[in-house]
């Protein structure tokens, strides 16, 4: 293992206010050797993430710095989520199989060249080595003022949809699609293709039983965060609800829970979502005064109708953007034009918009023979090699990863995460089920579109802050463990998942009268105690201490009527 600048002893940094760490800086010229024993060579940072740093690398003994290697701290759980994407998922034979069979020449979706560990001042870190490409997206929403041009928009969304459905395939979602995590490509044809970069939130989607997930609630940028992903649940139609959001705003308009404030209450977003969602057509009218382009009105239609566990259809969505396209005489090839035409953009863009030009719909519904594919072959420099023989150590899967979350405890004002931190990674799973084996695993009990009944008002979620443009990661919403030793006894708890409650047991004292049966004695320092007098019951006294208050509430689908956050417990006696 390659060792970094210098050997200085130092914790891994950890910027003040952050809960996750940071990266050691890697000095330009050192040589990082990959599992492969491939050499890379770090070149200038070219940028900073929230998790991680990105420099600029190339093969040692090579000048073309036509790579880029993403470096963390090995404790750090969203590069190994990455990592573990591009292994299983995205290997460069794998995307261009898919894209012969598909007949399409390009794709949106990196591919990992390489990666290992390094020591850096002490700190083990892992590091992964991907192609380079251009400039991400968002820099051209902030020259226009915050919007694209309306057919570039929806070029976008056409090779974000061809993405997806990559990914789907796979068994997994995306789950942060913003500006940001979209990259141009580099050199010849590269302007003409958009790639989607960042899957360290990447997770199964499920296609059984809709259960909301605490630990995962508001997981992604708030602002885009699909309903199903505000409440910890991964799906296929989250992924297209998110791209729905970020194309409102490439058109110029601000989403309402934007214009309204609400992103550093991530329980109001979603309630607000909720509402967006349960009526689109009235939603979106206010937001395109002068019309709602046809395009997007369908596409979030048709995304608002589809069921959490329905394979959207991908060919039917980019035609509603390939029909637009072809209505504004705009083709669906060549680079992608950033630059705003004067007569453009104006809240209402050029394209027929529903209230001018109502014969509009009709034509967007039929659909054209489905044809993403820009003209332009752009392909890697260079094959990935991959090592197969890379086994991520158990240590780091279950428990590193775990190390890594620092969860405030939720009872206080302390508790506002600020939403920059990195708080803790999703929960890392080395052995991925097959999408098809969780098919059959349970029956879909779940109603096809989301309830307005969804549970908004639990504490611990208004708690939580969130900030504009970040992608935010929410396992702080779950308690540490707690260091106690942990005795069997046999009672038997009914606690709604995730409750805060401590439970107190008084350990049984050898040769005890008291314990003739077995039975250890209780502390009575609790406010709740229950007593099971029955001398064949080893446990005859267990204290249950409330830890936090919250409300209770139903969860859509869950079948529960408790919120996760009640901290009211049942104890029963356990009969043999
Ligand atoms: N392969 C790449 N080629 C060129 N630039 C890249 C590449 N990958 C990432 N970048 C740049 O680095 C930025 C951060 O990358 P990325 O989103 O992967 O990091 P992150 O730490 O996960 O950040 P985030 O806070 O957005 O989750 C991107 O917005 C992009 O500008």
């Amino acid at each position: 293992m390659p060792r970094a600048v210098k050997s200085k002893a130092a914790p891994a940094r950890k910027p003040k206010g952050k809960l996750y760490a940071m990266p050691e800086k890697l000095k330009e010229g050192t040589v990082l050797t990959d599992l492969a024993k491939g050499q890379w060579r770090i070149g200038p940072s070219i940028g900073i993430g929230g998790f991680g740093e990105i420099y600029a690398a190339c093969r040692n003994g090579e000048k073309n710095y036509d790579a880029v290697i993403k470096c963390e701290p090995h404790v750090n759980g969203p590069l190994f989520v990455e990592m573990h994407f591009y292994l299983r998922n995205a290997k460069l034979e794998d995307i261009n199989q898919y894209k012969h069979q598909r007949g399409i020449k390009t794709l949106g979706m990196p591919h990992m060249l390489a990666h290992g560990s390094v020591d850096i001042n002490e700190q083990k870190h892992r590091f992964v080595v991907m192609p380079r490409y251009g400039s991400d997206i968002s820099k051209f929403v902030e020259q226009n003022g915050k919007r694209l041009p309306e057919a570039t928009a929806y070029r976008l969304a056409i090779q974000m949809l061809d993405a997806y459905e990559f990914i789907h395939n796979k068994g997994y979602v995306h789950a942060d699609l913003k500006a940001a995590n979209i990259l141009l490509g580099l050199g010849k044809g590269g302007g003409a293709q958009a790639y989607l970069v960042d899957f360290g939130l990447a997770s199964h989607y499920i296609t059984g039983v809709f259960k909301p997930d605490p630990k995962k609630m508001h997981n992604g940028t708030i602002e885009y965060t699909s309903r199903d992903a505000h409440q910890g649940v991964a799906t296929r139609r989250a992924d297209l609800e998110i791209l729905g959001y970020n194309l409102i705003e490439w058109l110029g308009v601000e989403l309402p829970w934007v214009k309204d404030k609400l992103l550093t209450v991530p329980a109001k977003v979603q309630k607000a979502k909720e509402a967006f969602m349960t009526d689109v057509s009235a939603a979106l009218k206010p937001l395109f005064p002068k019309g709602v382009p046809a395009a997007i009105a369908d596409f979030i239609k048709y995304v608002a109708k589809l069921a959490h566990n329905e394979a959207p259809d991908y060919d039917k969505c980019r035609c509603y953007f390939l029909n637009a396209l072809k209505q504004m005489k705009v083709a669906n090839s060549g680079d992608l034009d950033f630059k705003l035409k004067a007569t453009s953009n104006n809240n209402n863009n050029s394209s027929p918009a529903k209230k001018a030009t109502p014969r509009g719909r009709a034509k967007t519904n039929k659909l054209l023979k489905a044809d993403s594919s820009a003209d332009d072959i752009i392909m890697s420099s260079e094959d990935e090699k991959e090592d197969e023989a890379f086994k991520p150590s158990r240590k780091l899967s279950a428990r590193a990863v775990a190390q890594s979350r620092i969860s405030p405890r939720l009872n206080g004002a302390k508790a506002v995460a600020s939403p920059k931190k990195r708080v803790a990674p999703a929960t890392p799973t080395p052995k991925a089920a097959s999408p098809n084996k969780r098919a059959r695993l349970e029956p879909d009990l779940t109603p096809k579109t989301h309830g307005s009944s969804a549970k908004l008002n639990s504490p611990a979620l208004s708690l939580r802050a969130a900030r504009s443009g970040k992608t935010t990661i929410n396992n702080d919403l779950t308690p540490q463990a707690r260091p106690h030793k942990t005795y069997e006894f046999n009672v038997e708890l009914d606690v709604s998942l995730d409750a805060n409650v401590i439970v107190n047991v008084r350990r049984k004292k050898k040769g005890s009268s008291d314990n003739k049966n077995g039975t250890p004695s209780n502390k009575t320092t609790s406010a709740s105690s229950v007593r099971t007098p029955n001398a064949e019951t080893p446990t005859r006294n267990v204290n249950v201490r409330k830890v936090a208050s919250g409300k209770s509430g139903s969860s859509p689908g869950s079948g529960s009527t408790r919120s996760p956050r009640t901290p009211a417990v049942t104890v029963r006696k356990y009969r043999h």
